[in-house]
């Protein structure tokens, strides 16, 4: 079409020009007028060359306005071909400025992946040490050293039988709560739970491991008429250190001890929170109390030299507050383990919007707590915790503390990069072990009516099957005791969530129908003596089984011991019921290792530690506890389809051996002894062991 030959011409000076179309055109100068007076002038490449170098689109609109505007054809159509090629150099220029952008950006993640690639090696350069895995789910992965499971933990030596030689004197650090080594009040009230019991049974473990010498585990001394007199004891001991080989006794102070120092008001158990003006005073007695020990055991076995601490390990916000002091003072190393920590509290108690920020300091005085756990963090050189979630989920949350800064601080350290004055402790995945002595051998899954009907049937005192106390206690609640037991076993506090789930089983009708629902809170005698925040949840799950007339269908017994709790598991297991926990966030739950041992399936929270002990045991299902319905679906699903009953028993019973004291406490010690040596004693070129 010879109205369009123009065009061609244009292409043919676009390629003459070296422009295309996606080519990157280099920059070319405007032609000297000169072109034009040697007579080469040619006004389609004038026109190129114009465009290319000299135009931009500020004034594209001027130059329309003028074209609409001429009247001569000839200089009309010039024009037009004119503010096309503009139009067309503008977007191809846009096009060239959005390459260049995208250069720049791939060169930008380029760089960032190189620094990637060198993180990931100091990481993976660290992580060669056994540090890999996420969790329970990987325990047989984790750091617990087993043989199948052997980690590569390359420059730690696994701590065993060789180091009996040793006489390490060990302190743990527990200041709240009620706490002896028999008949414990677990749940008598929200400070003594499961952190109770895992300290003990730490202790005992610890002092039962080869080289080691003596445990003292430091506790608050309660001289009230408010709580029983073995309390106020100053010592126990909680066993006795075991022979050593050759028969010898191992002097009179081996083996593990509470000691109890007293600080804050003489003749008052006080809750937890408000423990933190007297941290300090706690501090001064323990400090005493070290130095003479060390004394005494450099005596017995240190040749006259004192035997300082191996190490100090705080539990708790309180105690770990405490143990960096008595760490500095010492210089010993510290190590940490959180139970609970006050970030992921505040973070749950938001979401359920029952309180606001201020309510829930002026309640918890979490931002004392928070600040005790970041003061820890900065003093410790190892952090215990019980799963891989709890680090990457709750410690993360913590401004002392990034997964990541951590492993590139450690592989900076190793290769003497400067660190700039940045550390962190090494977190360890240890997970807690339980008492098996109290597990009855693993029965076959009896018939439900045929065992516990003729139990019950034929109970007196003189039958040979008397049944214990404790269910004649829970079964007086309910009408019909055959039925699938739910059971649900916690400190009485707010964030377990006991209220969400009785109104999810209040709320659905085929799990009343279906199945009993069983309460352990903790010990009360009268609601009104108990501390706020447990009254008020016992107040409300009072008032609810009556607002859905539950009664027959649900037991909440005011008392048992804590040699009932195995016996309670049972009977929920007999009836093939379902433990559950539905705690807004549970750092551990030593509680669904416990039902797992007894072979109870276990219904939980998806928040924190449960969610790596099901990876681990596979025995039951996880639930958002914000989510009734949820719950009640989950509940009815495992009281309902018997296979999946026998299935998450089964797997439960399978692989609850992983949870051991005596491989925790290898795993410990092992760990321990590669922390950063500091003290005189421990001066060797190698990290202690
Ligand atoms: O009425 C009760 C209530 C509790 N318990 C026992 O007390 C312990 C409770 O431990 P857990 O279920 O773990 O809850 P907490 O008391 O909240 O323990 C804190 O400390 C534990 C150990 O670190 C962690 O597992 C928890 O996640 C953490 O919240 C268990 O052994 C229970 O058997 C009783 O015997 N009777
Ligand atoms: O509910 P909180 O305030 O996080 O505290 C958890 C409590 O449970 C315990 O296990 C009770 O022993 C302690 O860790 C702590 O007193």
């Amino acid at each position: 079409m010879a109205g369009n030959e123009w065009i061609n011409g244009y292409l043919e000076a676009i390629l003459d020009s070296g422009g295309g179309a996606g080519a990157i055109e280099e920059h070319k100068p405007a032609p000297s007028m000169n072109l034009r007076e040697t007579g080469d002038f040619n006004p389609t490449r004038y026109f190129v060359e114009e465009v290319v170098t000299g135009v931009d689109e500020t004034d594209l609109h001027r130059t329309w306005i003028k074209v609409v505007a001429t009247r001569n054809t000839r200089e009309r159509s010039s024009r037009l071909e004119n503010m096309c090629w503009r139009i067309w150099h503008l977007t191809r220029k846009k096009k060239q400025l959005e390459w260049e952008e995208l250069q720049r950006s791939a060169n930008r993640r380029w760089e960032r992946e190189l620094g990637r690639r060198d993180a990931t090696e100091d990481m993976s350069e660290d992580l060669s040490e056994g540090e890999k895995g996420d969790g329970l789910g990987d325990l047989v992965q984790s750091e617990t050293p087993r043989k199948r499971f052997q980690r590569n933990l390359s420059n730690l030596e696994v701590w065993s039988d060789d180091k009996k030689e040793k006489k390490l004197y060990i302190v743990l650090v527990s200041l709240h709560g009620l706490v002896r080594g028999d008949n414990m009040e677990l749940g008598r009230d929200s400070d003594t739970g499961g952190q109770v019991k895992y300290v003990v049974e730490l202790a005992r473990a610890l002092a039962r491991m080869p080289g080691v010498y003596r445990v003292d585990l430091l506790t608050r001394q309660i001289s009230s008429a408010e709580v029983d007199w073995s309390y106020g004891e100053p010592t126990e001991m909680l066993t006795a250190g075991p022979e050593d080989d050759g028969g010898n006794e191992v002097g009179e102070s081996s083996g593990a001890y509470i000691v109890r120092i007293p600080f804050g008001p003489r003749d008052k158990y006080i809750l937890k929170e408000l423990l933190w003006p007297y941290i300090q005073e706690f501090v001064d007695g323990a400090l005493t109390h070290i130095l003479n020990m060390s004394k005494a055991l450099g005596e017995q076995i240190g040749g006259g030299q004192p035997v300082w601490p191996y190490v100090i390990h705080g539990h708790y916000a309180d105690a770990g507050d405490s143990a960096a002091l008595l760490s500095g003072a010492l210089n010993v190393p510290m190590v940490l383990t959180g139970h609970s920590l006050g970030r992921n509290k505040l973070e749950q108690l938001l979401k359920q919007g029952r309180q606001s920020k201020e309510d829930i300091n002026s309640t918890y005085k979490i931002m004392r707590r928070i600040e005790g756990e970041e003061l820890s963090l900065d003093a410790a050189e190892l952090v215990i915790t019980s799963t891989r979630q709890e680090i990457d989920e709750q410690w993360g949350l913590y401004d002392g503390f990034d997964v990541k800064l951590e492993r590139v601080l450690r592989a900076r350290a190793r290769r003497g990069v400067n660190c700039h004055g940045r550390y962190m402790p090494r977190m360890v995945v240890i997970p807690p072990g339980m008492d098996f002595s109290s597990v009855v051998v693993q029965e076959e899954a009896p018939e439900v009516d045929g065992e516990l009907a003729t139990l019950i049937s034929s109970v007196d005192d003189s039958s040979p099957k008397a049944i214990p106390a404790i269910w004649s206690e829970v079964m007086r609640f309910l009408t019909n005791p055959h039925k699938p037991m739910i059971l649900a076993l916690s400190r009485p506090d707010p964030k377990k969530n006991i209220t969400t789930l009785l109104k999810a089983f209040g709320e659905c009708r085929p799990l009343r129908e279906l199945a009993n629902l069983t309460l352990i809170m903790g010990n009360r005698d009268d609601i009104d003596g108990m501390t706020g925040g447990n009254a008020s949840v016992l107040t409300t799950v009072l008032k609810m089984i009556d607002k859905y007339d539950l009664y027959g269908l649900v037991a909440y017994p005011k008392h048992h011991r804590q040699a009932d709790v195995p016996e309670i598991y049972r009977l929920a297991a007999k009836t093939k019921g379902v433990f559950i926990n539905p705690a807004l966030v549970e750092p551990f739950g030593l509680t669904l290792i416990e039902a797992a041992a007894h072979g109870l399936p276990m219904v939980a929270t998806k928040n924190g530690g449960p969610v790596d002990i099901h990876r681990a045991l596979n025995n039951g299902l996880l639930v958002d506890p914000h989510d009734q319905q949820a719950i009640a679906d989950a509940l009815l699903k495992l009281v309902s389809e018997k296979n999946l009953w026998s299935d998450c028993r089964n797997n439960g019973w399978k692989n609850i051996h992983l949870f051991s004291w005596p491989e925790h406490c290898r795993t410990y010690l092992t760990r321990v002894a590669a922390c950063r040596m500091r003290h005189p004693q421990w001066q060797t070129d190698t990290p202690r062991g």
